[in-house]
Parts: structure tokens; C-alpha cells; sequence
């Protein structure tokens, strides 16, 4: 399967050069198709610090896809995914890794079959991301990073489970923005600047780029993906 924005197992070029670049991918039918225009899988992938937003936005999000185009949406939440696929995983940075590859994994075959996969995951990491983003272009989708641009103070302010504040305390190790790293996306397909936009604004910002970019597929009725 041609991969023209992959790099060929080193991560998503465009996602380590800073480029867009959407290629070439494979219709249900396994015939080469245009996956720029709708009608592709796609993934929208929401990283951001813990607490930045992630969870609330891309649900809202979903539901707006939910009515609005007619390809089935799915979500892949880092902490439902860590209570199944990642069962027993830490935050290690091999943990995180393999964690994030397999979120990779699972939306590249959601994508694969014409799907809306929409993931919330902390995915730290840029390297992780990468290979998220070679794995689902690969499977012929359409992979946009959106940033959760969040302030570090903003997030622990707003600390909806407690953990920063644990994680501050000195009672959790390897929390990402105290004692483990968080590696801004260098060229995000979108930034969700929460301080600044509440989620009703965001969902517009998300939807509107969509549009704008004929990433959207909303003609017919919904399909089974
Ligand atoms: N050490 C540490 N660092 C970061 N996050 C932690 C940690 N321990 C627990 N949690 C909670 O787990 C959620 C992050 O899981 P993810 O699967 O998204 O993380 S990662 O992508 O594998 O880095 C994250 O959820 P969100 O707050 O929804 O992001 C945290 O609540
Ligand atoms: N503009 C915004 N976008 C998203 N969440 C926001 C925004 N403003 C405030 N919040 C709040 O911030 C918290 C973020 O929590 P959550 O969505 O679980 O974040 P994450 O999944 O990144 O850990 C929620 O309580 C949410 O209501």
C-alpha cells in the first residue's frame, strides 16, 4: 500500500518536517483514491497536557461528526484504552510509546475501513505520534494533530482528577508537565487555544478547518464504516 506521507516505518513526515501532505490511499474496494477530498477514514488526534482539554473537546466534537458527516465516529480516550488494550501499562517512555502505538494501530484500522477515528490521548511524545501518523496514513487515512494548548498552569488549576496536585506533592512519579516531559506538537494541523476558546468556540475551530480543508463527507446517509 503506497504510504507518499509516511516515511516507510521512520513516523509521518509530515509530522517530523512540519509539512502537509496528504497522499494517496486505498478505497474500500482497494482501488488507489484520493484520500484528500472526503469520503476517506480520518483521524483526529488530540494531545495535549492532562487536564488541557482533550477528553471534553474531542467528545463534543464527536457528537458534532455524529450528526454532521455520515461516516461513523469512534473514540479512542487514552484512559479507556488503558483499562483494555493498555491494561497494566505505566508512564514509562516505553509504556507511553507502545501505549500511543496502539492507539495508532487501532485507528489506522478504523480508518481503514472509512471510518472517524477520534482520539484523546496524552501522547507526550513526538517520535509516538509520528508512528501514530505513519500508521494511519499508511492504512490510507487522513491524520490531523490537534493541540491542546493549554498552559501548564491553566491545567493544574484546573486539575479535574486531583493528579497535579498529587503529582506536585511528590505522590506521583512521571506525571506529564511536573517530572515528565511534554513535547509540543512543532506544526499542529490545528491548536486549540482552551484560555481563549471554550468549547463551544473549539468545536467551531475544530469543524470550521474540517470544512474548510473538505475534510468533511456529509452527502447521503451514514455508513457502516
Ligand atoms: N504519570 C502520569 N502522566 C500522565 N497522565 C497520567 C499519569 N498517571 C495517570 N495519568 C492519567 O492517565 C491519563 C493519560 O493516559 P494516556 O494514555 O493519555 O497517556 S499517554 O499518551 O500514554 O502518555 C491522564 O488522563 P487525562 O488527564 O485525561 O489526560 C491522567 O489522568
Ligand atoms: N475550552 C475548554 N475546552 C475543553 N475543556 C475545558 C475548556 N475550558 C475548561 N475546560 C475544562 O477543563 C477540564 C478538562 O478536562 P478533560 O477534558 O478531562 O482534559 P484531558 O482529557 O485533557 O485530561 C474539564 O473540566 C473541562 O470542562
Amino acid at each position: 500500500m503506497p504510504s507518499p506521507a509516511g516515511s516507510g516505518g521512520h513516523g509521518c513526515q509530515r509530522q517530523l518536517k512540519g509539512r502537509i501532505t496528504v497522499g494517496k490511499g486505498r478505497s474500500r474496494a482497494g482501488q488507489a483514491a484520493d484520500v484528500e477530498g472526503a469520503g476517506g477514514g480520518l483521524a483526529l488526534w488530540f494531545t495535549g497536557l492532562p487536564g488541557s482539554g482533550k477528553s471534553t473537546l474531542s467528545r463534543a466534537v464527536a457528537r458534532e461528526l455524529d450528526v454532521s458527516d455520515r461516516r461513523i465516529v469512534t473514540i479512542l480516550d487514552g484512559d479507556i484504552v488503558r483499562q483494555f488494550l493498555s491494561q497494566g501499562a505505566g508512564f514509562t517512555r516505553q509504556d507511553r510509546y507502545d501505549n500511543v502505538c496502539r492507539i495508532g494501530y487501532a485507528a489506522s484500522l478504523i480508518v481503514r475501513h472509512g471510518g472517524i477515528a477520534v482520539v484523546a490521548a496524552v501522547s507526550p511524545y513526538r517520535d509516538a505520534r509520528a508512528r501514530a501518523c505513519a500508521l494511519v496514513e499508511e492504512a490510507g487515512g487522513v491524520f490531523l494533530e490537534i493541540h491542546m494548548d493549554t498552559p501548564f498552569t491553566a491545567c493544574v488549576a484546573r486539575d479535574p482528577k486531583g493528579h497535579y496536585a498529587r503529582a506536585l506533592d511528590g505522590d506521583m512519579e512521571l506525571f506529564t508537565g511536573v517530572d515528565d516531559p511534554y513535547e509540543k506538537p512543532l506544526a499542529p494541523d490545528i491548536r486549540v487555544r482552551t484560555e481563549i476558546e471554550d468549547v463551544a468556540a473549539g468545536v467551531r475551530h475544530v469543524m470550521a478547518i474540517l470544512q474548510e480543508r473538505r475534510f468533511l463527507y456529509s452527502a447521503g446517509h451514514k455508513t457502516t464504516g
